[in-house]
């Protein structure tokens, strides 16, 4: 009997939960109809736009979400190749158009304008991390803070750091020293390296007050990053609440954890020595990395605002730290003295905005100068006939002698920046910039409209390889950036630390520190690597990085430094 009853049962509930079902996927499969119907009659304009503009097929409602497959390098070079033939290229990425653009005069139109400074909806998946830091920030918050931030990267605050500077790229030439021999993953070393001198100089606390190594940090935050890469790949992990329950939520988790928990030990062992009365940085200087003329003396034999080129810039553009030291050096602090202080002065910034610029900074000023400095020494082992001439100039520089590099020693280093400018040229650590668009704007470069609404893409890494700016745009060649060349080119054809008023605040204190850094690797080894650089994979998890990682081995060209 129950027999049957149970049979009965399962004949009528499979008929009506079918029923249930078509029913279910015919309304679904109207509403999504209507929808891109309705999405169609809204987006009138910026179809018509987008028609106009090059760009490979994609589907109806996913567009070209599919051609994010495969590894990061795969996704690298899809889009490097689609994006080849084309100034100017589009892709849908599910209902959002996204648009690249490859020409230095279109380039200038956004990244110069006062209006286009919105950061594209991309970067929202960074908030947990950076919450609402400099990077990412739009609006009356942006301006305020980046008011307040830039100034502590002039040049008159970094002079202050190049005994630091020293300092550290003794110990990373300690580390390289017992490695000597051995194929090694350099990136490794030059993130430990970067995070570690970021603490002693910007934060101006210790290396060693911290527990955990700054390695740790680098770590994870590379895995965020290949965590972060992979949203904006896969259409599908946008959403939190999708993301959330996936095993990449779970680890992102995880991965926070670390970051925050430096960042956060680190504003409280800075507060604890601000309220002893400790201005400056607390790290220990050696005596060896003394120098022994005063930064003074240095500052009055050259004037603050030191040429665009050496600092990153092209020549001909100016932002806002280009400007003379209007306040005297007694007044400028290093940044996060200059955070604490502000706190303390009542509104201009809280508790949580602090720890949010110092995640910020923490992030954007070691990845990228650890990709850039990797991406050097790969360059210097690819090219020996290059690497040859820099350890000659440094020679001509240095002597035998073991002195620290002072800043009038950077200025001399013209052949090594020139190789430095040349390494961010082909291989820029931040290869793209994206921006969202409230207005449209008709592009210089052809008779194009960027619609309101879409995600404008600079693709510095396209600029900076056009054959129009670079005869040989593929070949490394320093004598790209002899003065003559580089004064004949358009402003805008040499933009890796982006330009105009979102220009990267970090841009001087990164081209100090890696000169400093890669000239005392250099005094002290010759780099060598099996690989040459069409074995170069290149991925663009966030920051630019190489699949292979950037193996190298060191040979000892004299005697260790003092550490
Ligand atoms: C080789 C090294 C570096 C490169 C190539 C680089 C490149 C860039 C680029 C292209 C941007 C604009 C990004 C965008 O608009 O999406 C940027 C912004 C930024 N960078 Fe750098 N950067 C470097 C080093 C640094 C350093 C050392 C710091 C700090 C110590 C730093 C701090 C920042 C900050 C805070 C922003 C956001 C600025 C704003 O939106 O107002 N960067 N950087």
């Amino acid at each position: 009997m129950s027999v049957e009853i149970l049979s009965s049962d399962s004949d009528v509930q499979p008929k009506s939960f079918s029923y249930a079902r078509n029913v279910f996927f015919s309304l679904l499969i109207s509403s999504l109809i209507l929808w891109y119907v309705y999405w169609r009659i809204t987006r009138r304009h910026m179809l018509e736009c987008a028609e106009k503009i090059p760009g490979p097929k994609g589907w109806p409602l996913i567009g070209n979400a599919l051609d994010c497959r495969g590894s990061a390098h795969e996704i690298f070079k899809t889009m490097y190749n689609y994006g080849e033939p084309y100034n100017i290229m589009k892709i849908w990425v599910g209902p959002t158009l996204v648009i690249f653009i490859g020409d230095p005069r279109d380039a200038e139109m956004i990244l110069s304008s006062t209006v286009h400074i919105d950061k594209s909806p991309e970067y929202r998946l960074f908030e947990p991390w950076l919450g609402n830091g400099l990077l990412i920030s739009s609006g009356q918050k942006w301006k305020a803070h980046r008011k307040l931030i830039a100034p502590t990267f002039h040049l008159n605050v970094l002079k202050g750091f190049i005994e630091l500077f020293n300092a550290n790229s003794r110990a990373t030439v300690e580390k390289l020293r017992k490695e000597e021999g051995k194929t090694i993953d350099v990136h490794d070393n030059m993130s430990e390296a970067t995070v570690e001198i970021l603490l002693e100089t910007a934060m101006g606390v210790s290396k060693k007050t911290q527990d955990q190594s700054g390695l740790d940090y680098a770590l994870a935050v590379m895995k965020m990053c290949d965590i972060l890469h992979l949203r904006h790949a896969k259409l599908w992990m946008r959403p939190d609440w999708i993301f959330k329950l996936t095993k990449y939520g779970t680890a992102q988790g995880t991965l926070l954890n670390i970051i925050h928990s430096l960042t956060r030990k680190v504003i409280k062992s800075k507060m604890e020595v601000w309220s002893r009365g400790i201005r400056g940085s607390v790290a220990e200087v050696p005596d060896e990395v003394r120098i022994k003329s005063s930064p003074k003396k240095e500052g009055k034999q050259v004037s603050s605002v030191v040429g665009g080129v050496s600092f990153g810039q092209s020549t001909g553009i100016k932002d806002d730290l280009d400007v003379e030291d209007d306040v005297g050096e007694k007044k400028r602090m290093a940044f996060l003295d200059l955070l604490i202080e502000s706190s303390q002065n009542g509104v201009v910034i809280t508790s949580e905005e602090i720890r949010e610029q110092v995640d910020t900074i923490m992030f954007e000023g070691h990845d990228t100068t650890a990709a850039g400095s990797s991406f050097f020494l790969s360059l210097m082992a690819a090219h020996p006939e290059i690497q040859e001439r820099v350890i000659q100039e440094l020679d001509e520089i240095f002597g035998n002698s073991d002195r620290p590099a002072t800043f009038a020693d950077t200025l001399e280093m013209k052949y090594l920046e020139r190789c430095l400018l040349e390494t961010l040229r082909l291989y820029p650590p931040v290869p793209v910039i994206a921006r969202q668009l409230k207005e449209s704007v008709k592009l210089a470069s052809g008779d194009y409209i960027l619609p309101a609404g879409c995600t404008v893409v600079v693709a510095t890494i396209k600029i900076h390889r056009r054959e129009d700016l670079y005869p040989n745009p593929y070949q490394f060649d320093p004598d790209n950036f002899l003065p003559e060349r580089t004064a004949k080119r358009h402003y805008y054809g040499f933009i890796p630390f982006s330009a105009g008023p979102r220009s990267c605040v970090g841009r001087k204190y990164a081209m100090l520190k890696l000169k400093i850094l890669l000239s005392t690797i250099l005094r002290n080894f010759r780099v060598r690597s099996h690989l040459t650089e069409k074995d170069f994979k290149l991925q663009g998890d966030i920051i630019l990085k190489r699949e292979e990682g950037f193996p190298v081995h060191f040979e000892t060209r004299k005697h260790a430094v003092k550490a």
